[in-house]
């Protein structure tokens, strides 16, 4: 989601530590909105049950499903010529049809080998959607698919943007990274790209805009609604705590390894 002022192919060497970081504080709006259209829906759980969905030519569940068919037709219209972008079923896409736009070449092609998602689908469907979505069933189930591809979307994003994170933290100081690329230093370079203070301020801002996104505006009084919630606000600590901040080190280290190649 680089500005489009960053991302021409004349404007230079642009991101910054301050800019990657900036754009992963807008990323959290997305996440959190997306936590709150999924949490709309209950649990739904027929979209996920392979034995339910029965598709005609089609093996698999109703959410895999429209997530495949979904990125076939985004592979189309150039969703995967960004970077920024990873398909969750990367296997046989169509190539894009439409005009390219030129996005800037800031990573080491090393980046284009590095897709976790198939850790993130998991950890969404075994981990996340059972904190988010409440039991029942509402009949929605290409919406509750819909809903979880465009929240496993912006998740992804997010976590793959330690690509660029790695990549500005190694131009800035590579006598300090390169030792630790050829040692193949996992720990050290852990180490060496984590700050410490930074996580535990995107973990209290993304608490309270949590709170602040989920909550009842009400009109009629100064006070807004804390008791209609429309989710849980520690879901979204816990997805940054447990999962969003952690597999986002990981991409930076997996990054830097290939770094020097
Ligand atoms: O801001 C950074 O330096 C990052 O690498 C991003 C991030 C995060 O995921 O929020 C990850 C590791 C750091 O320890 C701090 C924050």
């Amino acid at each position: 989601m680089a500005k489009a002022a960053e991302q021409s192919p004349d404007s230079g060497n642009v991101y910054t530590l301050a800019s990657v970081r900036e754009d992963l504080v807008r990323q959290e709006d997305t996440i959190i909105y997306g936590l709150i259209e999924r949490a709309k829906f209950p649990s739904n759980s027929h979209t996920y049950d392979e034995k339910y969905a029965q598709i005609q030519g089609f093996c698999g569940s109703l959410v895999e499903f429209v997530v495949k068919n979904t990125e076939a037709i985004q592979a189309k219209a150039g969703r995967y010529k960004n970077p920024e972008e990873n398909a969750f079923f990367p296997e046989n896409l169509p190539p894009s049809i439409v005009p390219s736009y030129s996005f800037k070449q800031f990573l080491h092609p090393g980046a284009a080998s590095i897709n976790i998602n198939k850790s993130i689908w998991k950890m969404y469907f075994k981990e996340l959607l059972p904190l988010l979505a409440t039991s029942g069933d509402d009949g929605n189930y290409a919406q509750t698919a819909a809903n979880d591809l465009s929240l496993l979307q912006s998740i992804s994003r997010r976590i793959h943007y330690g690509k660029f994170v790695a990549e500005v933290k190694f131009r800035d100081a590579p006598q300090d990274y390169e030792p630790l690329i050829r040692a193949k230093d996992k720990e050290g370079l852990m180490k060496l790209l984590t700050f410490t203070s930074v996580e535990e301020t995107v973990r209290k801002r993304v608490e309270k805009k949590a709170v602040v996104f989920g909550q009842e505006v009400n009109l009629n009084s100064d006070d807004n609604d804390n008791e209609n919630r429309k989710f849980d606000p520690s879901v979204a600590s816990s997805l940054y705590k447990n999962w969003v901040i952690p597999l986002t080190k990981e991409v930076q280290v997996e990054y830097l390894l290939r770094r020097l190649d």
